[in-house]
């Protein structure tokens, strides 16, 4: 029955999902998770880079907003990543906000913003919101991890430098992508999701 089964899935052809982002690093990222993973068996993975809105308000509406824009713009089911950061004694700022003061700070201005603060703790959240069509209700996949806002340490990416996760001696920007991913908020959002997709390969599979 195993093997009928490891027969059909092979005669299967995958199911292409377009990850949108425009995002280099999200794909690497991405691109580095799916290697450790068996999806490629039962996934084609394409990327487009869509300019999509982005509305203002909590993470979650952001990405479910999203999501449903991007599945508008291809055939296929779609995969959007959304990310935020997080400084606990700012109440939730600057969360999904943190890309318009990447856009116009340094990382060391950054983390001065802070100065005034003993709290220096945070975290990163990461969400991968799947949508099979424009019609579809989307499916979020959320990922955090908690942390230190530091002085910039490591390669100059987005807020990496500035991100010490709880635990670690090392910054994001120090780590390697693949160290960086099996503790990070991405990393945690894509078990999630690697869950949802193997449970749908295999009811495929299976005919369900
Ligand atoms: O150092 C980082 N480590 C990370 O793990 C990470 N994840 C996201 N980001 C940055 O946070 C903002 C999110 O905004 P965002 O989700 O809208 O991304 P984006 O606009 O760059 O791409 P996309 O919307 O086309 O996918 C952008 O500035 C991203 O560069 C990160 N920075
Ligand atoms: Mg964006």
């Amino acid at each position: 029955m195993e093997s009928q089964q490891s027969s059909l899935a092979a005669s299967l052809s995958p199911i292409e999902i377009t990850f949108i982002t425009g995002n280099k690093g999200k794909l690497e990222e991405f691109q580095q998770l799916l290697e450790g993973s068996e999806l490629a068996t039962h996934y084609k993975i394409t990327n487009k880079d869509i300019s999509l809105d982005e509305l203002q308000g909590a993470a979650e509406f952001i990405a479910h907003h999203k999501v449903k824009e991007a599945a508008k713009h291809v055939s296929t089911p779609v995969l959007i990543d959304d990310g935020s950061l997080y400084f606990n004694a700012f109440n939730g700022l600057p969360g999904p906000y943190i890309k318009c003061f990447l856009d116009r700070l340094s990382s060391e201005e950054i983390y001065s913003l802070l100065d005034a603060y003993e709290d220096k703790t945070g975290y990163a959240q990461l969400i991968y919101a799947y949508c099979e069509t424009p019609e579809s209700e989307p499916q979020l996949f959320i990922g955090r991890c908690e942390g230190t806002i530091v002085a910039p340490r490591g390669e100059k990416r987005g807020w990496d430098p500035i991100f010490q996760p709880k635990g670690y001696e090392t910054t994001f920007g120090e780590m390697k992508y693949e160290e960086k991913n099996k503790i990070s908020h991405r990393g945690k959002a894509f078990e999630q999701l690697k869950a949802f997709l193997e449970a749908k390969a295999s009811k495929r599979v299976k005919g369900e």
